[in-house]
């Protein structure tokens, strides 16, 4: 019998050596893999960022690196000056983030890029492991962004009948009557005087325009609270910043918590909207010529003969169509919002070019300012007479590219650099790094100068760009579905806002009230910027903003928060 407490130990302690054995073996089994990726990748003298240690990979150094940004600063620039300072002639270079990221090879060459969008087909196709971590709060599971290749086509195929040329054009007096909301905003900003965030106004507004395009209804976000755009925002909000690279942000559980109640509530909103419509299909099947995307999605799941239709929608369908509309309704509306920020920053500070776009809109739409909205609701077409316009929009995602892009990489396929080395892919992230790519002196003229005219130079003049030195939407299969309705829109809100205001920026007013010893630029850009889903311009793009030529007359030093 006294062998019997020894006997409990015993199995205790085995139990619980195979309990505790397993993980911190697989830990360790794990991070020796990591490690000899990249020692094996040094041997080869491939392209690997300096200062790996076994126990941490590249975790510390990149924390150095970001370190010495300015505060809260986007952790692409991190990317992008290891990229200048190490890896100029190479275009690429590897990174180990295990355990909190993955392997990394980033990449910042256009002819890198070209290869694994376009010339080589098994790469471009799927996205990386991480990306579904980044869009759990967003979409709550996979949807288009993120779907494996094999189910992602048929998906890809079906909604691009929500944005082919027609279509967009038919959505242009919807666009202009929601940026006439936003007019009426900035009017009020203007007439108090006060200074402004303009990208929370923006937010308000781009959900408005991804409310009319994509729904097919009017959210009202920019005059009061709408339960799916307050609570998207309040997700984004509370998004993890620079996840790669922070690993305690993890244990904030107002996080956690905040996520799952906005995530009940878009889900409860979505689903009673897909449902109502889903009723309207059965009673009328004529109902099913809209090309929303919430109607495009209720169109692929329909029978031929609407009247066989199930009573009710799939639970599983449901929530699928609610996961790609919420999707939808992220990529809808942030990007654009921080795209309209910056191109109203360059203008406001770069005022021949403001000058020639106003001469552009008189010449298209006539000298009555008043008469902007109702002659695009009249001829739509008239967006595509732009091509100054268009020119500073192509410039503005230059220079500030709202979003990034990442790709699978594959056993035995290799990527060749700028100097001829091959590159595996297997087990990295192949991680484009535009910020770095986009403002490059090796591939641009005068890269950090706002230049629209290099978007109307000819070949073979020393401006024209690169091929695959420009990738804001990026190119190849996974492109951005929706790159034609975000250059219509960006051309219907520039016609509307340029004509009838000025903005200034007011970085040295706001830093006055809000004293800080750390930097406060980056690469001399005051407006550089943070992660927020989308790039978005540090300290929310504080400004004032003026009915146009009215400035001067101003004399304004109070502060009033909109
Ligand atoms: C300035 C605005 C925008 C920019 C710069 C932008 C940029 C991008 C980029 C770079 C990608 C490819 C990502 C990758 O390769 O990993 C992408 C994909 C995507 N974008 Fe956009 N986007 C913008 C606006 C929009 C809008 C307005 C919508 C929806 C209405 C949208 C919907 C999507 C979707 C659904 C995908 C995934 C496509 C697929 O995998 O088939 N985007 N976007």
């Amino acid at each position: 019998m006294a062998a019997e407490p020894d006997s409990f130990a015993l199995f205790y302690f085995t139990a619980a050596a195979i309990l505790f054995a397993g993980p911190i073996g697989y830990f360790f089994t794990r991070l020796y893999h990591a490690r000899m990726l990249i020692r094996e990748r040094q041997q080869r003298n491939l392209p690997v960022a300096p200062g790996h240690s076994f126990l941490f990979g590249h975790l510390l150094y990149l924390k150095s690196v970001i370190d010495a940004l300015p505060e809260k600063a986007h952790y692409q620039y991190a990317f992008g000056d290891i990229a200048r300072h190490h890896f100029s002639r190479e275009g690429v270079f590897y990174m180990d983030l295990w355990p909190v990221s993955s392997l990394f090879l980033t990449v910042v060459s256009p002819q890198v890029a070209n290869q694994t969008t376009q010339t080589n087909s098994s790469l471009g196709l799927d996205k990386p492991a991480l990306l579904p971590r980044f869009f759990k709060p967003i979409t709550d599971g996979e949807n288009l962004f993120t779907m494996p290749e094999k189910e992602w086509k048929p998906w890809r195929t079906t909604f691009n009948k929500g944005f082919s040329h027609d279509h967009i054009l038919s959505l242009v007096p919807r666009m202009a009557k929601e940026t006439s909301v936003y007019c009426s905003r900035l009017r009020t900003c203007a007439e108090k005087g006060a200074l402004i965030h303009l990208d929370p106004i923006t937010l308000r507004f781009t959900m408005d325009l991804i409310g009319q395009t994509i729904l097919n209804t009017s959210l009202g976000a920019q005059k009061g609270y709408n339960t799916l755009a307050d609570c998207m925002l309040s997700q984004i909000r509370w998004h993890q910043p620079n996840a790669e690279t922070n690993p305690f942000e993890y244990l904030n559980f107002a996080r956690w918590y905040m996520h799952w109640w906005n995530s009940r509530q878009m889900n409860d909103y979505i689903g009673k909207e897909l449902d109502k419509r889903y009723n309207e299909y059965k009673a009328d099947a004529a109902n099913t010529r809209s090309k929303a995307v919430i109607d495009i999605v209720l169109q692929a799941y329909m029978p031929e003969n609407t009247k066989t239709a199930p009573a009710n929608l799939d639970p599983e369908f449901r929530a699928f169509a609610i996961r790609q509309i919420r999707l939808f309704v992220f990529a809808g509306h942030d990007s654009t919002s921080s795209t309209i920020c910056y191109t109203l920053h360059l203008l406001a500070t770069n005022p021949e070019i403001l000058t020639r776009i106003r001469v552009e809109h008189d010449a298209v739409f006539g000298k009555d300012l008043a008469a902007t909205q109702s002659l695009l609701e009249s001829q739509p077409h008239l967006t595509e007479s732009l091509p100054y316009t268009t020119a500073i929009i192509k410039e503005t995602l230059r220079l500030f590219t709202p979003a990034g892009s990442s790709k699978a990489g594959k056993p035995r396929v290799d990527l060749t650099d700028d100097v001829g080395n091959r590159c595996p892919t297997d087990d990295a992230t192949v991680f484009f790094v535009h910020v770095e790519m986009h403002r490059s002196p090796k591939y641009w003229i005068r890269p950090d100068d706002f230049l629209p005219e290099r978007w109307l130079v000819d070949p073979g003049h020393e401006l024209y760009p690169m091929k695959g030195a420009s990738r804001p939407f990026e190119h190849g299969p996974r492109n951005c579905i929706a790159q034609g309705l975000v250059m219509t829109e960006m051309r219907v809100v520039l016609a509307m806002v340029v004509r009838q205001f000025d903005f200034k920026p007011a970085y040295e007013e706001w830093d006055r009230l809000h004293p800080s010893k750390g930097l406060r630029t980056y690469r001399g850009e005051r407006a550089y910027q943070i992660e927020e889903g989308a790039a978005h311009p540090v300290d929310k793009y504080p400004c004032r903003v003026y009915e146009r030529g009215s400035s001067s007359s101003l004399d304004i030093t109070t502060f009033t928060p909109v």
